[in-house]
């Protein structure tokens, strides 16, 4: 049986100016699933990340996190997100690796409540979990873009979401490490049951970790389990994206399995 729905969406279309990029989606994610979101570029998959987490209104549809409308909805500590810009701190950038983490608890308190001893455990807790504990005291800039994403994964691990969603973090991380950061989010999914929607590029990397995937071009033309994406051939993924799988991969320099 389906687990419960934590991101459901309902035809749901957007337009910025005059041209819609996002085009009558139905999509369903239920809890325990790592999605992959995949397309060509400008296909509208930012824009579908924006509407989820309320950041855009759509012309058309509905939208609805945890079976709560999208703008009436309050749990916001339940949904970590990690964009591809967060790996961009210089080596001057002053926050240390614990204060970045910690900054995820902030959300969750009060602002008239100071941070507490458990706050602590929690924060080197979340930093064991992508195995950066021991880099708790150096500064966010000295690391790698691949370290400091796993912290920004620790920074939304710390207030103990049920779903992370993630908008290509591996952009700008070491090809050598983009491997171990796809198996860091396989663990977290399969032992901590965590939801993952994740948007990217690297088509062959993410349909060998992810549970599911949904293709886009404006509308979503597949989606199902990743076993099922493997039994079409390339005609079928033709067809799905209305031209070459080459042209999708464009500019992104990776391959079909
Ligand atoms: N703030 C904005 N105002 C106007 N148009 C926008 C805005 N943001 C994105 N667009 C346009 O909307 C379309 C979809 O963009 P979006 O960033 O959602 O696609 P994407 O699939 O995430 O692309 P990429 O893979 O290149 O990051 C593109 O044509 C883009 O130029």
């Amino acid at each position: 049986m389906d687990q419960e729905p934590l991101i459901e969406l309902d035809g749901v279309s957007f337009k910025y100016d005059r041209e819609w990029v996002v085009e009558d989606v139905d999509l369903t994610i239920h809890k325990g699933q790592f999605l992959g979101l995949v397309g060509p570029n400008g296909s509208g998959k930012s824009t579908l990340i924006k509407l989820m987490l309320g950041l855009e209104k759509p012309n058309r549809g509905q939208i609805r996190l945890f079976g709560k409308q999208v703008k009436k909805f309050n749990r916001w500590q339940e949904v970590g997100f990690v964009s591809q810009k967060a790996n961009s701190f210089n080596s001057g950038f002053p926050a240390t690796v614990y204060e970045v983490v910690r900054s995820g608890l902030v959300s969750r308190m009060n602002m008239f409540q100071l941070f507490k001893p458990t706050h602590k455990d929690k924060v080197y807790e979340a930093l064991a979990e992508v195995e950066m504990k021991e880099y708790a005291h150096y500064s966010i800039g000295e690391l790698s873009g691949g370290q400091q994403q796993r912290v920004f994964i620790a920074r939304a691990l710390v207030s103990d979401p049920s779903l992370i969603i993630l908008d290509e973090p591996t952009v700008g991380v070491d090809s050598e490490h983009v491997t171990a950061f796809y198996d860091l989010l396989g663990k977290l999914n399969r032992e901590r049951n965590l939801t993952l929607l994740m948007v990217s590029h690297d088509i062959g990397t993410i349909t060998s970790h992810a549970t599911h995937v949904a293709c886009m071009n404006k509308s979503v033309h597949f989606h199902g389990s990743t076993e099922d994406y493997h039994h079409m051939d390339d005609e079928d993924l033709s067809g799905i994206y209305g031209h070459s799988v080459q042209q999708l991969t464009h500019n992104h320099e990776v391959t079909h399995p």
